[in-house]
């Protein structure tokens, strides 16, 4: 049976990429998901297997990591249209360039007034958490006498541009890892944390309050640690929380490390001065401990996706 080629198209899709611009102490966030679709004079690929008219989709990779530290990323919009002229004007194959952008929304944690005046009010402004993320979590036990109350949260993705740190870690034969002075941090909040209320109706926590507090001592607490691990920042959120909230005995967290790589611009020519990066999905490092108050029972399962 003879057969034609029909429509066809190719890029690379989903590359996420991180750009941070540093206007002295106070960061700006893009954080995009470039997905690139390239058509034209692509009959002899899927023919006879030429490439010869083939941009390769690692170029169109490697191009959008470039244009974002070259021409900065203002909007979506106009990143995607500097993308998609280039790929049009500069190949004659290609006729055609479609690119699809996702963006997400990242708003800044406020500090605690009492950090603000002792850090400097403007060493702050490099925290934040995604937009419209997260979703609140409880469970209820009752056995007729006494009641468990373990409520949290999960995907709250938090991110500092800077004051994170990495270094001094144990190194064996298959250690590569550099050593990081000044990397991203970012992960996304998986906690549940346990009420001591167990039976006096008059005593009950204010559960609605409670919520919006633990909340915020655990972004303000993420925001404010100047970080050597994020061991250590889970540990002080863990803390905050504990040491604020009097009708709260135990936290655990499942933290994953999501990882922010700087993107190597050398071969284009171009310094990537700690502002172009590449946002890993996985593997990623999984952090997870409790925080309880001294003297507590840990009650809490070890495997969040058990409660
Ligand atoms: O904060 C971190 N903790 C680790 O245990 C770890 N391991 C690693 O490779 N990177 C990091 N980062």
């Amino acid at each position: 049976m003879p057969t034609i080629l029909g429509q066809n198209q190719y890029g690379k899709a989903e590359n996420r990429v991180v750009k941070i611009t540093r206007d002295g102490a106070t960061h700006h966030i893009k954080d995009l998901n470039v997905s690139v679709a390239l058509s034209g004079d692509m009959d002899e690929v899927h023919y006879s297997g030429s490439n010869a008219h083939v941009l390769p989709t690692d170029t169109t990779k490697n191009t959008v990591y470039a244009f974002a530290k070259e021409y900065g990323i203002e909007s979506a919009e106009q990143f995607g249209i500097h993308l998609a002229r280039h790929f049009v004007t500069s190949q004659e194959p290609i006729h055609r360039a479609r690119i699809r952008i996702e963006e997400y929304a990242w708003e800044r944690i406020e500090t605690s007034d009492a950090n603000s005046r002792f850090i400097g009010a403007d060493e702050v402004k490099h925290s934040f958490v995604r937009k419209g993320q997260e979703t609140r979590l409880t469970q209820i036990t009752f056995d007729g006498e006494n009641w468990e109350v373990i409520s949290g949260l999960k995907d709250l993705v938090v991110m500092n541009s800077t004051n994170s740190e990495f270094w001094g870690y144990v190194k064996d034969k298959y250690t590569t890892l550099k050593e990081a002075y000044d990397r991203i941090l970012a992960t996304q909040v998986a906690s549940r944390w346990r009420f001591n209320w167990t039976d006096d109706e008059q005593k009950m926590p204010n559960w609605e309050k409670s919520y919006e507090q633990v909340r915020k001592h655990m972004l303000q607490a993420f925001a404010e640690t100047y970080s050597l691990s994020l061991q250590q920042t889970l540990y002080q959120m863990g803390a905050r929380i504990i040491n604020n909230r009097s009708e709260i005995d135990e936290v655990r967290f499942s933290l994953p490390n999501k990882h922010h790589f700087l993107v190597d611009l050398e071969p284009f020519g171009l310094k990537n001065d700690n502002e172009v990066y590449f946002a890993a999905d996985r593997p990623y490092g999984l952090i997870e401990a409790t925080v309880l108050r001294d003297g507590c029972e840990a009650r809490i399962p070890v495997d969040l996706t058990n409660l």
